[in-house]
């Protein structure tokens, strides 16, 4: 495919389009082939701090707006993104590898939540208590937390920005965000878009460049009073600490494992069908993606035939070519650990009932064929570990009181599926799920309206809905003597 080229080398700090103070850069490049896209600022500690500076001076007034002029902004932004709609998921394909369709549901879903919140920003509701003495008054207000930090991956590399910038700007908090490193040009279109939309300079800002030295400035300043993050648990936890410092408020979204339940009484078709987008969305580069596969072993040799099947027709290729479904992993070390866990779980029994193999055609890119393991157990690491890959592993079980354990068996608490017509199993083994997230008869739950996250390793706090903007917001109580 022709090399494209892309036209955004400046970061946005204060309203201005920057290079890094070192005037230093580093290149974006294509996962489907290599190719050079763009280069960006690589900035450091220096930068990091100007970005808080800005970001300060901007919540004085920020904050003191009122809902209606924030909400107002944000739908502006919102409208700016739809009317770009194209052009921003045409650069997220390029630089993220993803199919264009999906890229362009990505910039829609992630346009979601600047709507949601340009709506929330109006409705955060203080209380007042009633109190013991004649002549008290006691009011609860909620303010906005400060300066918001938020680091995001280059999975979403759209959706994990509005999802934690929307809320915080709605509650009138002020932001610098440090995207991933392969994938800071669409965030770079965002701002652009939040430019063109007139929020006041400082309001937004967004840092490229060096992970542990931004992240390090940004957790030691004590201006910035929350981290947001979406990321590996091993980041999370480091981000956590490091927060702990100077006690700063602290949302994790991360690391999933998610466990696809099957039962005797499912529609099977519609349970390969919510595998299909769960398993090969994004290629399976999604934290709520089904990890494991728990099929009853009544039904599991005609729900592994017709998955099979189904992941088979699937198409694999360059993301910007109209036929491709599948996109390449996004870099060298996504496609060790893919390959590792198939050769693993091929090593101790399991059969490939399709796929398994790097696209040999494709060699300019790590792409790997839509993959589905029978025979699995579970010793083999696959049923351990979060693959982010197109691997789908099925294993069987008998018992629900089984599954369930089996299902909770794991740190990780993110997402997790049942697929069954029976109503009784639907409730009681959504309740007992570990898990923040259960789709029943659902393979892709997640919305602007209700709220995403973790339990036990998966993470910290809730994205998304009212929960959302909680997030962001301090409660401040109010007691009056008369
Ligand atoms: N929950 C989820 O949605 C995601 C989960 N993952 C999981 O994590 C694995 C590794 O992916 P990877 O991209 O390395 O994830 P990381 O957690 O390393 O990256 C996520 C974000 O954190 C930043 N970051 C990395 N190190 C630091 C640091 N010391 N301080 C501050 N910020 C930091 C990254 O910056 P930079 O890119 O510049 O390094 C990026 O912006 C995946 O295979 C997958 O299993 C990955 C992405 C998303
Ligand atoms: O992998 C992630 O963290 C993004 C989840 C995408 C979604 O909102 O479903």
């Amino acid at each position: 495919m022709a090399a494209r080229t892309v036209l955004l080398d400046r970061m946005y700090v204060n309203g201005e389009w920057v290079k890094a103070i070192s005037n230093e850069s580093f290149a974006i490049t294509n996962p489907a082939d290599g190719e050079h896209i763009a280069s960006v600022p690589n900035g450091d500690k220096e930068d990091a701090i100007l970005a808080v500076d800005a970001a300060y001076d901007a919540f004085k007034k920020w904050s003191q707006k009122t809902a209606d002029e924030r909400s107002h902004l944000l739908r502006r932004w919102y409208d700016n993104i739809l009317d770009s709609k194209d052009e921003i998921a045409e650069i997220l394909t390029l630089e993220q590898g993803k199919p264009l369709k999906e890229a362009l549901g990505e910039v829609t879903y992630a346009a979601s939540f600047i709507q949601w919140y340009a709506e929330e920003a109006k409705r955060v509701y203080g209380e007042t208590i009633p109190a013991s003495a004649v002549d008290k008054r006691l009011l609860v207000l909620k303010q906005p937390v400060g300066v918001v930090a938020a680091i995001t991956p280059w999975n979403f590399p759209a959706a994990m920005i509005t999802r934690k910038v929307a809320p915080a700007l709605a509650a009138g908090c002020t932001v610098v965000i440090k995207p991933a490193e392969q994938t800071p040009l669409t965030a770079l279109k965002l701002a652009e878009a939040a430019e063109r939309a007139g929020f006041p300079k400082g309001v937004i800002n967004i840092v490229t460049g060096d992970a542990q030295e931004i992240g390090d400035a940004w957790l030691k300043d004590s201006r910035v009073r929350k981290i947001t993050f979406t990321g590996s648990t091993e980041v999370g936890k480091l981000l956590m600490r490091g927060a702990a410092d100077n006690v700063k408020k602290v949302s994790l979204e991360l690391g999933g494992h998610a466990p696809f339940i099957v039962f005797p009484d499912a529609d099977i078709d519609a349970a390969v069908q919510g595998v299909m987008q769960s398993k090969f969305r994004n290629n399976g580069q999604t934290c709520v993606c089904a990890n494991r596969v728990y099929v009853h072993s009544s039904i599991v040799d005609e729900f592994v035939r017709k998955f099979a099947e189904e992941a088979k027709k699937l198409t694999v290729g360059f993301g910007l070519e109209p036929e491709t479904q599948v996109g390449p992993l996004i870099d060298e070390q996504a496609y060790i650990k893919v390959e590792s866990h198939i050769h693993d779980a091929v090593s101790k029994g399991a059969n490939i009932e399709c796929g398994g193999r790097r696209i040999e055609d494709l060699e300019d890119g790590y792409f790997v064929e839509p993959t589905v393991l029978s025979n699995v157990t579970e010793d083999m690491r696959i049923m351990k570990e979060e693959t982010f890959g197109p691997v789908a592993p099925v294993i069987t079980f008998d018992d629900t009181e089984d599954v369930i354990e089996r299902a909770n068996n794991t740190p990780y608490g993110l997402a997790a599926y049942l697929f069954t017509t029976n109503l009784k199993t639907a409730v009681t083994v959504s309740e007992q799920l570990e898990y923040g997230i259960v789709g029943i008869n659902d393979g892709l739950p997640a919305v602007a309206q209700a709220p995403f996250g973790g339990f036990k390793e998966s993470g910290l706090g809730r994205e998304g809905g009212h929960h959302g903007i909680e997030e962001f917001l301090e409660v401040k109580y109010v007691s009056i003597k008369l």
